[in-house]
């Protein structure tokens, strides 16, 4: 029986993948592993048995990664499930920011004793005027996922695209417009935006991209819309250049108590995910990755473990999760030899300081042999598995 911990609400149909095997909720002890959302997962106690985590969403910040990848838990998110849900909410908090629909419908909920409302909100609707999003020009900070289909929708709104992302995957090269402006250097995406919008991670070098200096570069009333993290705009420094002008609106999915009252703050309640659909994606998404994991040892889209996965067709299967050193497959393969058992099926993957190796067998290791591998220098666990079906 693997045990399931669950944090935050996990949309049920995510919950259901588990079969008999698992027994899953939010007050199991002893958990193999995690699923979680948003909840603050660093400085928690983890079970000894916690071999993964998988985030129901894009973004890794609220888990200590460093402390998992050296423990030897898999940390995974689910890349894209997500995007739409964000993609359309962005241009919500466009039009939000180019049209006061929020001050019009505000006054037109005042007015249910006015008998003269048709004549009245003619005389009124002047205040509530905008622009609109046609031939403007948009920057895209970060083309991953959600940025593409940003950048990609902006396009058929008649926008004008720039975006901006050094490591851009080439899955999202493929999907992104060849019409969308590559800017090299990010400051020509200040220089040139009357939008700005930021899709990447938050993490010591994103901290704060958006600041004083790179606000100075940015066009004179300028609309810079956050729906990543708010730790990648500086609070101080986005009210500065509000109460200035430099910034004409800031649309934030993460508000703090300083942004909420500013009248030109669009403040959402961290909602860019929050669709009955995206949810469920999110969940199936999660829930699976955690089930091929802990039943066959196969890792897909982690982010800080490889890409590493195998069908499993032998009767028995060996994961070892190592340092990314010389000799580690040769000593883990040696220590095969007391059970003489022989390898069906060799892979091993590795990523910056880890690496992972998964060993096929027609025989089953036994205890010592695992003990073993787990004496070697620079093994961190090993773990054996059975075929069985999913
Ligand atoms: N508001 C929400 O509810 C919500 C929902 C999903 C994601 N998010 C946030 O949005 C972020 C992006 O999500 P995604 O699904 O598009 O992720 P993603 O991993 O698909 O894309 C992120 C992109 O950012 C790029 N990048 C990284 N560092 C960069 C830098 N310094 N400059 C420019 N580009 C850089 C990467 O190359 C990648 O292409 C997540 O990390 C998460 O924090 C928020
Ligand atoms: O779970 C959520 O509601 C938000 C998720 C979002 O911030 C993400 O990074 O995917």
């Amino acid at each position: 029986m693997y045990k399931i911990k669950l944090y935050n609400n996990i949309a049920p149909i995510g919950i259901q993948q588990f079969t008999a095997d698992y027994e899953v909720g939010d007050d199991i002890e002893n958990e193999d592993a995690i699923l979680v959302r948003s909840a603050n997962l660093h400085n928690i106690e983890y079970s000894d048995h916690l071999k993964c985590i998988a985030r129901a969403g894009a973004g890794t910040n609220n888990i200590d990664i460093d402390a998992c990848t050296q423990r030897g838990i898999v940390v995974f998110n689910t890349p894209g499930a997500n995007s739409n849900a964000v993609k359309e909410l962005v241009f919500a908090g466009m039009l939000l920011a180019s049209r006061d629909i929020y001050g019009g419908i505000s006054w037109a909920k005042t007015q249910q004793n006015n008998e003269n409302l048709a004549k009245d909100m003619e005389k009124q609707k002047k205040k509530y005027a905008g622009t609109e999003l046609n031939q403007k020009t948009l920057g895209v900070i970060g083309c991953g996922a959600i940025g593409v289909q940003v950048a990609n929708l902006a396009l058929r709104f008649g926008m004008k695209v720039r975006g901006y992302d050094p490591f851009m995957s080439i899955d999202a090269a493929w999907n992104l417009s060849r019409y969308v402006h590559h800017d090299s250097d990010i400051d020509d995406l200040f220089r040139n935006s009357d939008f700005i919008t930021i899709h990447i991670p938050l993490n010591e070098k994103t901290k704060n991209t958006i600041n004083k200096e790179t606000i100075a570069q940015m066009k004179d009333g300028v609309k810079i819309l956050n729906f990543a993290r708010g730790g990648l705009v500086n609070n101080d420094d986005i009210l500065e250049a509000l109460n200035t002008g430099k910034v004409a609106k800031y649309v934030t999915d993460f508000p703090t108590p300083e942004l909420v009252n500013h009248p030109n703050v669009i403040a959402i309640p961290h909602l860019g995910a929050s669709t009955a659909e995206s949810e469920e994606n999110c969940a199936i998404k999660a829930a699976q990755e955690t089930m091929h994991y802990l039943q066959y040892g196969n890792i897909r889209n982690s982010v800080n473990f490889p890409d590493c996965y195998m069908d499993f067709n032998a009767p028995f299967r060996i994961c070892v999760i190592h340092h990314n050193v010389p000799k580690m497959i040769s000593q883990i393969t040696n220590s095969l030899s007391h059970d003489n058992a022989n390898i069906e099926n060799l892979m091993n993957k590795s990523r910056n300081e880890i690496a992972y190796t998964i060993l096929d067998l027609d025989k089953e290791a036994s205890p010592e042999t695992i003990q073993k591998i787990e004496a070697i220098p620079g093994v961190v666990k090993a773990r054996t598995y059975r075929r069985q079906p999913l």
